[in-house]
């Protein structure tokens, strides 16, 4: 579904590149759910935002996303605009805000289905009155503005906007973040019952929390700095996690299933570093416990550990991919 080969987005700031996403690959398939996990301002959100929208000063610096067999990088502002919706949509991290004020959910969800070629105004409404009930919903939704709306059902109404068009692949990032525990599970069991009907074949699951990936994610690749530390499948991850980051991140975790409850709680030692002149070797060096003497020289190659997981240590030695 999606290839992503060596990718290096950049932000140009007047002091210099912020490499917030540098030299990154992985791939996500047709069918599963992909989580992405990490701290904030490891480079999610540029990640998955590069794939749809590059506004400077976001800048493509190297590497590839190959969707359906088409390079995302290479693609003109119109053709970015034309597959946006119908096969690549996102729900925004904020998506509470992101409708529209100024329209009714109806005038909304027109204007999209007409910039994609739909002339038939019954057929939207038909399809819009369908998904609310999806979402549970009520149809008198449909002639509400989005300040009528209360948080919780707004977001729900982001979703149904940004899945209206049937998208191959929905990008979801940061949706859960602001939500209480019974809100996070009806998003969660939302975009399950989406896959489940065919609205959606494939799902990029953003989020800090590696604990909502345990829920709804069959891969997790997380990221730190800029880079890929470790990938593979959820379970792998959660239960035999190999790089010292991302047992890190689990140990900082305050919800978690019962090998965790009985661990005391730590945070990972240190701050985030500057992505404007990141350190040589492993990123994670500065603040790694178990960083060994070449840890701050050589960059560790991404290597196998297992089925399907893959981690970037000098600690699990390997020749890389
Ligand atoms: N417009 C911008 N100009 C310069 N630097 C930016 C810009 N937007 C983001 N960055 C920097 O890029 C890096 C990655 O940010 P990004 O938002 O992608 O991280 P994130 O993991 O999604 O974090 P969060 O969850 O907090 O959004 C950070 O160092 C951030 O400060």
């Amino acid at each position: 579904m999606l290839t992503v080969e060596n990718l290096r987005i950049y932000y140009a700031t007047p002091v210099g590149h912020v490499k917030a996403v540098d030299g990154v690959s992985f791939d996500v398939r047709e069918g599963e759910v992909f989580g992405i996990a990490g701290e904030s301002g490891c480079g999610k959100s540029t990640l998955v935002h590069s794939l749809i929208l590059r506004k400077r000063p976001m800048v493509h610096m190297g590497g590839r996303a190959l969707f359906k067999g088409r390079d995302l990088m290479g693609l003109s502002e119109g053709e970015a605009r034309r597959i946006r919706y119908t096969e690549l949509s996102i729900i925004p991290q904020y998506a509470m805000n992101a409708l529209n004020p100024t329209k009714k959910i109806r005038d909304i969800v027109w204007d999209l289905a007409r910039e994609h070629g739909y002339s038939d105004r019954e057929e939207v409404e038909r399809l819009l009155r369908e998904r609310l009930a999806m979402v549970k919903l009520s149809p008198s939704v449909a002639g509400m503005y989005p300040v009528e709306l209360s948080g919780g059902m707004r977001q729900r109404a982001t979703m149904v906007v940004s899945t209206l068009l049937n998208p191959d692949l929905l990008i979801a990032d940061e949706i859960t973040s602001a939500l209480d525990v019974t809100t996070q599970r009806v998003v969660i069991e939302l975009l399950h019952h989406f896959m489940e009907e065919g609205i959606v074949k494939s799902i990029i699951f953003v989020t800090h929390d590696l604990a909502i990936l345990d829920k709804i994610a069959d891969r997790i690749m997380v990221m730190y700095a800029g880079k890929v530390v470790e990938i593979g499948p959820t379970e792998e991850i959660i239960n035999n996690p190999v790089h010292p980051y991302t047992r890190l991140l689990l140990n900082s975790l305050p919800r978690m299933g019962v090998q965790y409850r009985k661990q005391k709680l730590k945070g990972i030692p240190g701050y985030p570093i500057s992505l404007l002149n990141p350190p040589k070797g492993c990123r994670f060096h500065t603040r790694c416990p178990r960083a060994i003497e070449k840890c701050p020289d050589e960059e560790p190659p991404l290597v196998r550990v297992g089925k399907d997981h893959y981690a970037a240590c000098h600690l699990l030695g390997g020749e890389g991919q």
